[in-house]
């Protein structure tokens, strides 16, 4: 009664929600598209895919798989008015010079080589946390000056000092660009604001780059910077470097307050997580890659349960057929992650905050889990943000207990639709207090 097929004009015959459906959902959710999308994956589980506004959603694993493969160019259209327009976002074809110029330096053992410094950032972090009033801190915003310190050090080889401070120009204009303009639609792309950060962000980022390149005449090694620079020539060098500053930056920050609001609702797992910090420390403290496997469960847990990259944007430039699908030249394919994340059908209780639900979990599906995509586009910063979230958890963990307070703000989610991405849709502030050592 409720469900209908159309024919649709590019994509075959894929299942697409009738106008009562259509009714209803808007009557249930309003405009909250996301848990729309997340209703319609279990209303069209046998299916394993819909089609809404034009866009095609995928959450059956086959198809996704399918999807993943044979389909490589991705938002590049949505991208039209973003600073990112111009990275290689978008496409594995897109400027394969570049990508290998980075490749190398994103590699595993790479960042491992350099967890020493990212230790170091998420100390300082806590240093200058230790300092504040800790009746009322806001994570979200130590998280994002965190991040962007570690993408400094990590990535540019520089000294960035936004935990000093030193960068509140740049997390002005990611903020108002990300966040007020893309997830809030608090103001347009036309705006004079979200034109005037664009133009702060370009002209921000061009100093870096100078800065990074003028450090590397001394230095006997060639940085990131002073490939991509080699590789692509100044402009692309510093529209690629606008998209690790923010791809480097917003999607560790919002996992950190994510991953603490819900430690919050379960003060046991809290503490549990700390006792295997507190047990792992001195080995931690030499070795930063140590392994916590318990936090690394919960770490999944969170991605899973909130992906921050809540879907994958594909296109194809050729018909093409997934499965027993066929997909006219140019359809618009959304890889829905959210849904086959909190899929019933994949995940038992799989609505519910297990922590520990990956530990020993050797052996998964792939497709079942990918918060970092997969594939030839999968996220080249994945090794980064792991071992970043590790260690600022560890810290914080080891330097304080967190609680709610009166400013804390639910969990509620807002999307950023063109970067693919949620945000918390307000900073995240806690009470905290110091955990005292022997
Ligand atoms: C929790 C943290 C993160 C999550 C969940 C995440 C997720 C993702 C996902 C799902 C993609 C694939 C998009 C696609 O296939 O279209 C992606 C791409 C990308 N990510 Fe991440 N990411 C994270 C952190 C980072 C960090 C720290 C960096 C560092 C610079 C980074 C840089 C990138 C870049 C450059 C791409 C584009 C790769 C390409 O198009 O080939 N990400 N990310």
């Amino acid at each position: 009664y409720i469900s209908n097929t159309m024919p649709l004009p590019k994509s075959g015959s894929i299942p697409s929600p009738c106008w009562v459906v259509r009714y209803m959902l808007q009557k249930a959710f309003g405009n909250d598209k996301l848990s729309k999308l997340e209703f319609l994956t279990q209303f069209y589980h046998n299916d394993g895919l819909f089609c809404l506004d034009n866009k095609i959603y995928i959450f059956d694993q086959k198809l996704a798989q399918s999807a993943i493969n044979k389909l490589e160019k991705g938002a590049e259209h949505y991208l039209n008015d973003s600073p990112l327009k111009d990275t290689f976002l978008g496409s594995s074809q897109k400027s394969p010079e570049t990508r290998r110029a980075v490749a190398s330096l994103f590699r595993k053992t790479s960042i491992e080589e350099r967890a020493s410094w990212i230790f170091e950032d998420t100390k300082r972090m806590c240093s200058k946390i230790r300092l504040e009033s800790l009746k009322s801190v806001n994570i979200t915003n130590w998280s994002l000056r965190m991040a962007l310190d570690i993408v400094g050090h990590v990535l540019f080889e520089i000294d960035l000092n936004a935990l000093d401070g030193k960068q509140d120009d740049l997390l002005e204009c990611m903020v108002t660009i990300l966040h007020k303009c893309y997830a809030l639609n608090e103001i347009s792309v036309e705006s004079e604001e979200f034109k005037r950060a664009n133009e702060s962000l370009d002209r921000i980022t061009s100093n870096i780059l100078q800065e990074a390149l003028e450090k590397e005449n001394t230095a006997l090694q060639k940085s990131l910077v002073v490939q991509l620079y080699e590789a692509c020539g100044f402009e692309t060098a510093k529209d690629n470097m606008k998209l690790f500053l923010m791809a480097g930056t917003e999607t560790t920050a919002s996992s950190i307050p994510v991953i603490f609001s819900l430690l919050n609702d379960f003060p046991d797992i809290q503490q549990e997580l700390r006792d295997e910090v507190e047990n792992r420390w001195t080995e931690i403290l030499t070795e930063p890659t140590t392994s916590l496997p318990k936090i690394e469960s919960m770490m999944k847990e969170v991605l899973r349960l909130y992906p921050i990259a809540p879907f994958i944007s594909r296109q194809n430039n050729v018909p093409v057929n997934l499965g027993n699908i066929y997909l006219d030249q140019h359809s618009d394919v959304i890889i829905f992650t959210w849904g086959i994340h909190r899929s019933p059908y994949h995940w038992k209780d799989s609505k519910v905050f297990k922590p520990f639900r990956f530990l020993g979990m050797e052996s998964l599906q792939s497709n079942m889990y990918i918060p970092f995509g997969a594939g030839s586009r999968v996220c080249i910063g994945q090794h980064l943000a792991w071992i970043e979230l590790r260690l600022v958890i560890a810290n914080l963990l080891h330097e304080f207990r967190f609680s709610k307070n009166p400013a804390t703000s639910d969990l509620k989610f807002v999307v950023d639709w063109v970067h693919a991405v949620v945000h918390p849709d307000k900073d995240m502030i806690f009470s905290l207090e110091n955990v005292e050592h022997d």
